[in-house]
């Protein structure tokens, strides 16, 4: 008995296998053997944390168009783009976004699949983002951004450089308590105290296993998850944390607000009871979705500039040279024209998003009924698809010299026209479509002002570890990426700065 058991699951196996390799619509597409035979090859990358350097990889070998899991197509082309993403594309978010169901009562904005869902929740929160809003959130910014700066001026002088500073952890702190005046109405106080943001770090190791588990939803009806403890129990307290942000922001008076803030807008279409209106739970969800849609990538994009400029020093000194020539003094930099017209800080931040992508693996979508045809190619209906951010923004067909930090590429005063509009067809760090990033606004006036302020009022020099002193920036910027870890937003180390006040 057991061995005709034993022999039925292995004829059943080979049957998987040679159905998967040779018999299965995407078939034809050349990717790694194990990839196309499971998505355990995506569940190891995933804990590996390595799918953003993986991408990249995959595509050097076997090109455009790469099976990386029995039912995954990654597709590095332009021609990917509008019939994966854009509004009118015949894809839904793939069921990856739903392995939040499993430990959140109900899905934020981010992951709600169902379209008409998901457009009645972005129609409530899309009203916080507009430009008059922005505006309103800009105060208490400046003042957070203020207070921030001035954790430098305590040793470092005119003449005097400070102690090291890892920037990423410095940002985290930063943009954590950006994030609770912008989102919440009060920051969270962690720039003050540290231990404040002790929930982050390990929320983002709970992302890791979302990632996981949204690769093979088996893994969490099977409770595997349970296997990792750390993972699950993170992915509670967060849960716990946000619910309780919700609560007191409901409870808070409008005098106890510092600001005007993203969640009051939810909390008035909640008390109004309209029909649009957000349950309680939805309030819960979306603060969840909020604490961290904007901070870690935030934060990780500003510890990407830094790194850049401070990696090829020439683009930090024209940078500093663009700032102090058009502001005299730091208060002036704020959201407005004078600012808009920064073409050089404004190719650094684009440059940097491009070179060093914060996205890591891919956005996954999966076709509808009748599938969708790109670069002449019919893909299948019941395909998750997507574009890599790593592997196009390193594409040589849209980007001269890929691995080079060269903000010049993206100015019209120093490239050709055509050039630039090839590059940025094929430029997308924030999303696109119905589901591009709804902070894209204010994450680029926060990257903009931080970097802006910061280079304005200080010199900074990159602390070089004797292990990389010989290393070219392009050098550099690999090892940088290959200690980050991917966990659906890539998360880096570093660089570690010393600042000294500008004379
Ligand atoms: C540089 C910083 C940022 C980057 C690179 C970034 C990038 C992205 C990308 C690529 C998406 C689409 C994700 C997907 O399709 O799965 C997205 C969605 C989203 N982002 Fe951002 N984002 C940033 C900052 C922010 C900020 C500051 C906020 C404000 C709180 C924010 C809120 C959101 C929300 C709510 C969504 C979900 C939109 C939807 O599903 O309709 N992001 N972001």
């Amino acid at each position: 008995m057991l061995i005709a058991l034993l022999s039925l699951c292995a004829f059943s196996t080979l049957l998987v296998v040679y159905y998967r390799l040779y018999l299965h619509p995407l078939a034809k597409y050349p990717g790694p053997v194990f990839a196309r035979l499971t998505d355990w090859y995506n569940v190891y990358h995933c804990f590996k944390g390595d799918r953003h350097i993986d991408f990249v990889r995959l595509h050097n070998r076997y090109g455009k168009i790469v099976r990386y899991g029995p039912n995954r197509l990654s597709i590095n082309s332009v021609g990917a783009l509008r019939p994966i993403y854009s509004a009118t594309a015949n894809t839904k978010k793939a069921n990856f976004y739903e392995a939040m169901q499993f430990y959140m009562d109900i899905p934020s904005t981010h992951c709600t699949v169902e379209k008409e869902q998901h457009a009645r929740k972005r129609r409530i929160l899309s009203q916080a983002f507009s430009d008059k809003m922005l505006q309103a959130y800009q105060p208490l910014f400046l003042k957070t951004l203020t207070k921030y700066l001035g954790r430098y001026e305590k040793n470092a002088g005119e003449d005097s450089w400070s102690g090291a500073y890892d920037m990423n952890h410095e940002f985290s702190l930063f943009v954590f308590d950006a994030m609770g005046g912008f989102c919440f109405g009060k920051p969270f106080g962690a720039l003050d105290d540290p231990k404040k943001a002790d929930i982050v770090p390990p929320t983002f190791e709970g992302f890791q296993g979302l990632n996981v588990v949204g690769h093979m939803h088996g893994i969490a009806l099977l409770h595997l998850d349970s296997l990792q403890p750390r993972l699950k129990k993170a992915i509670e307290d967060y849960k716990k944390y946000s619910a309780e942000l919700a609560h007191e922001c409901i409870a808070r008076s409008s005098d106890q607000k510092e600001s005007a803030c993203v969640f009051d807008v939810l909390l008035e279409g909640y008390r109004q009871k309209g029909t649009d209106a957000p349950s309680i739970k939805e309030l819960e969800s979306e603060s969840s979705l909020l604490v961290l849609a904007g901070s870690d990538s935030t934060a990780n994009s500003l510890s990407n500039v830094i790194f850049n400029l401070l990696n090829n020093p020439h683009t930090l000194e024209r940078l500093q040279a663009e700032l102090r020539t058009k502001f005299t003094n730091l208060d002036q930099i704020c959201i407005g024209p004078a600012l808009g017209d920064c073409e050089y800080l404004n190719a650094c931040i684009d440059e940097s998003m491009r070179v060093t992508p914060v996205i890591g693996g891919l956005t996954q979508r999966a076709t509808l009924a009748g599938g969708i045809e790109i670069d002449g190619e019919h893909v299948p209906a019941k395909t998750d698809v997507g574009v890599p951010h790593h592997a196009i923004f390193r594409n040589e067909e849209y980007f001269a010299d890929p691995w080079t930090y060269e903000p010049m590429r993206w100015m019209v005063s120093e490239n050709s026209k055509e050039a630039i509009r090839t590059a940025r067809a094929a430029f997308w760090p924030l999303g696109m479509g119905l589901t591009e990033c709804i902070g894209k606004k204010w994450a680029l006036i926060e990257i903009k002002l931080t970097i802006a302020r910061m280079v304005y009022k200080y010199d900074l020099k990159l602390v070089v570890p004797d292990n990389e002193k010989d290393l070219t920036p392009i050098e550099r910027l690999h090892r940088r990426e290959e200690e980050a870890t991917d966990r659906f937003t890539v998360g880096s180390k570093g660089p570690n700065v010393r600042f000294r006040l500008a004379k």
